[in-house]
């Protein structure tokens, strides 16, 4: 299976690229956090509060099973920022398709992300801080730290610009072929 895999630091532009991409290469797109929205019925700050991170995890690497699992024309996927950092997902990652790490660094991150950080459980606390941005950076600070160990092992890195042209060229000279599935 060859699909594509958008993972990184949220903010990095998984869905908003991704959606880009698919549209590109004429393939069908889907969201990992859409697909355990509706799975669980609830969203992703309400499955945070009922369920715990741990609930969340689960769902998560279920939802991803089961895209893995599925039959049909490969697909792009965006992920969730923690998906390949948990329950073997990269395994599961790598043996079904091929991974783009968006590198974005942390100050762009944070003007993307100060507002609307709520519908994000594990920033949605640094709102509420004296400066925002400050603590905000230190969250996606400490789990880039916590994280890089994973998004680094991407088949691809790509820290340049956010382009749907840069980017397929950079995935065309790292081997990944959008015709094959
Ligand atoms: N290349 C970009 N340039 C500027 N803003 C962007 C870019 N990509 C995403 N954004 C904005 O950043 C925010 C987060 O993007 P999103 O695609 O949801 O990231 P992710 O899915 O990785 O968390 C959104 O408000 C989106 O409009
Ligand atoms: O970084 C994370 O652990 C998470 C990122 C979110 O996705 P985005 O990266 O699309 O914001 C979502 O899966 C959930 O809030 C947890
Ligand atoms: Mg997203």
């Amino acid at each position: 299976m060859n699909n594509l895999y958008l993972i990184g630091l949220p903010g990095s532009g998984k869905t908003t690229i991704g959606r880009r991409l698919a549209a590109h290469y004429g393939r069908a797109f889907r969201d990992l956090d859409a697909d355990i929205v509706t799975q669980a019925g609830r969203t992703v700050p309400e499955i945070f509060a009922a369920e715990g991170e741990a609930g969340f995890r689960q769902r998560e690497a279920d939802a991803l099973r089961a895209v893995a699992a599925r039959s049909g024309p490969p697909l792009v996927l965006a992920t969730g920022g923690g998906t390949p950092c948990f329950h073997d997902n990269l395994d599961v990652l790598h043996r079904t398709g091929f991974t783009l790490w968006l590198d974005v660094p942390l100050p762009e991150l944070v003007r993307r992300l100060v507002r609307g950080s709520g519908t994000r459980p594990l920033l949605a606390a640094t709102a509420a801080q004296e400066s925002p941005e400050a603590a905000l950076f230190e969250q996606l600070a400490r789990t880039l730290a916590a994280r890089e160990r994973f998004y680094s092992q991407a088949r691809l890195r790509h820290s340049g610009a956010a382009t749907v042209a840069a980017i397929t060229a950079a995935l065309a000279e790292a081997g990944f072929s959008p015709t094959s599935t």
